[in-house]
């Protein structure tokens, strides 16, 4: 990342370039110490008798879901978890996996089941979602979840983990740049119920002026430029480009894109991580904008641990502050 080879100043997880520009928000830093908050409540938790379980459901061989899946796994292990992996073939039927949710929702070492989406065409993801256990669901995807949020109970709610993760690099970016959230415009590019609607809730819960901005958005571009804070989550390649973000903004990108890099001398053909914010044309016109890799990825993974160290701290009704 040429941004970050130039000589930086690093303060609490925030870097800024020396010539200037955005100040780059490290979200690989930021997982890393939510992870160590979680690793030393979970040595507290276990103290007491209860071990934090998460149960990761994986159905087919999507490459990329396998890798995300691995890391999941690595970081509950990480933070002192019971973890386990379960890989059902492609084929495997609707009843099937809703009798693995309904042992899992019985088992008292599990506190946490994430079923990996997408799961393969066949298969109907909603039905699936809402035989979990809503004290279990640590994607906050299920209809009790979405409701607990939507009503600002965020005390009882299991919160997506995305939207989760980018409001703590948010919160990292207006404190460098000591912006209230209160009262900002804030824009939201792209309505799914994992990532654009949650990330609006809890900025509106932050009392900004919310907008949520889509593909039948009519003038998306000059919708972007009014935004203080602007959340792109859309899932298409650097579509936000510079010229759309408002001087100053705090960008938070959402996106995780793989697409062809340019190969050299005829090697292999290679591919890259992209946002979805043009992110070197942003640089100049940002007040803060998180990278990808490295910005709300990791700590997506974080907020996972976080949930399920949360539900298995309400299921066993213990009094551990978290
Ligand atoms: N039920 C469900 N919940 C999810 O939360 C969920 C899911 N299904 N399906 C797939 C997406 C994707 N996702 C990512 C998590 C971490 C990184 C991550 O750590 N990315 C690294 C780079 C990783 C790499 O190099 O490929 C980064 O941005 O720095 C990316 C993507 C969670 N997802």
């Amino acid at each position: 990342m040429a941004a970050q080879t130039a000589a930086t100043t690093q303060t609490d997880g925030v870097i800024r370039p020396s010539g200037g520009g955005a100040l780059l928000i490290d979200g690989k830093r930021a997982s890393e110490e939510v992870l160590a908050t979680i690793a030393a409540t979970t040595r507290e938790v276990v103290a007491q008798g209860l071990k934090p379980g998460l149960a990761v459901v994986l159905v087919g061989e999507d490459p990329a879901s396998q890798v995300y899946v691995k890391s999941k796994g690595k970081a509950a292990q990480a933070c002192g978890f019971h973890s386990v992996q379960y890989d059902l073939p492609a084929t495997t039927g609707e009843p099937e996996l809703l009798a693995l949710v309904q042992k899992l929702n019985a088992d008292p070492a599990i506190h946490g089941i994430l079923l990996q989406l997408p799961l393969p065409n066949r298969l109907d993801p909603t039905r699936v979602i809402e035989a979990i256990s809503p004290s279990k669901d640590v994607d906050g995807l299920h209809p009790v979840n979405a409701g607990l949020l939507a009503i600002g109970d965020l005390s009882r709610a299991l919160v997506p983990c995305t939207p989760a993760g980018s409001m703590v690099l948010l919160d990292k970016a207006a404190a460098a740049l000591k912006f209230d959230l209160s009262g900002a415009e804030a824009v939201v590019v792209g309505r799914s119920n994992l990532v654009g609607k949650p990330i609006a809730q809890l900025l509106l819960g932050r009392n900004a002026t919310v907008t949520i901005a889509h593909s039948r958005t009519r003038d998306l571009k000059g919708t972007c430029l009014r935004a203080d804070v602007l959340v792109a989550a859309v899932g298409r390649p650097e579509m936000i480009r510079g010229d759309w973000v408002k001087p100053g903004a705090l960008v938070i990108d959402v996106g995780i894109n793989r697409v062809p890099a340019p190969s050299q001398d005829g090697a292999p053909a290679k591919t890259k991580l992209v946002g979805d914010v043009a992110y070197a044309e942003s640089l100049g016109r940002a007040g803060a904008i998180t990278p990808v890799p490295g910005g709300v990825g990791p700590m997506t993974i974080a907020m996972l641990m976080a949930n399920t160290l949360r539900a298995a701290i309400r299921i066993g009704g213990l009094k551990v502050e978290f």
